[in-house]
């Protein structure tokens, strides 16, 4: 009896075939899913955390969202200055990952995916060409697709399609804030107020306007 492969296999295998490293993203033929990794790779490595974008959060300018979420985990200035000196995002996360806990802020387990939240928020509202890129994606899974079977890859993204893929839920819940219309409050007193002698249609007291 032949088996039939997992649409992860069969992507990298297609990718082999194709001359492509096994990282390109692709909108896989099999499973519609688009899984990025590498930065540089275009044009979804822009969803990656080490795409170099500047960043303004809490106050500060900081080269990539990897920077503003790492420099979140250092409970003390100068540890979180010497995260930030590092050359590149994937080496501000290995001095990260390598801190003593009494140099980590308490609860950063718990607080680390609000954080990452926020950090997404603000790469994404601050460049419009990020935005739209986001929302052509459409319905796709988005899957940060590691390379390396570890714990961090399989918690953010998928290796070998396993994995929580916490980084691409993340963005495909922002995604869906960013496709739906906005929803606003009509005023009491405002513009949306009744001219005299007209009749409210609706029911509700408090009507709703598509922006
Ligand atoms: N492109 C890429 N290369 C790596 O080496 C990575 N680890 C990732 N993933 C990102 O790394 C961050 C790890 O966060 P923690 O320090 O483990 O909390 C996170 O931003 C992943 O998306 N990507």
């Amino acid at each position: 009896m032949t088996r039939e492969k997992p649409a992860a296999a069969k992507t990298t295998e297609l990718k082999r075939a194709l001359g492509k490293s096994p990282t390109a993203p692709v909108l896989s033929e099999y499973d519609g899913a688009i899984r990025f990794y590498r930065a540089n790779e275009k044009p979804y490595g822009a969803f990656s955390n080490l795409y170099p974008r500047p960043i303004e959060f809490e106050g500060r300018v900081y080269p990539t969202s990897e920077h503003a979420y790492q420099a979140g985990k250092a409970s003390k200035p100068v540890v979180r200055e010497w995260i930030l000196s590092a050359p590149t995002p994937s080496l501000a996360a290995m001095a990260a990952h390598g801190l003593y806990v009494w140099d980590v802020v308490p609860n950063w387990a718990q607080i680390k995916f609000d954080r990452m939240r926020a950090v997404l928020r603000a790469k994404f509202e601050q460049h419009a060409d990020l935005k739209d890129l986001l929302l052509s994606t459409g319905d796709a899974r988005l899957v940060e697709a590691g390379t390396v079977n570890n714990a961090v890859n399989r918690l953010w993204g998928e290796v070998d399609g396993k994995g929580e893929n916490t980084l691409g839920v993340m963005l495909m819940e922002l995604r869906s804030e960013y496709a739906k219309p906005k929803v606003k409050r009509a005023s009491r007193s405002g513009s949306g107020a009744l001219a005299t002698g007209e009749k409210m249609k609706s029911t509700s007291k408090r009507s709703m306007v598509i922006a």
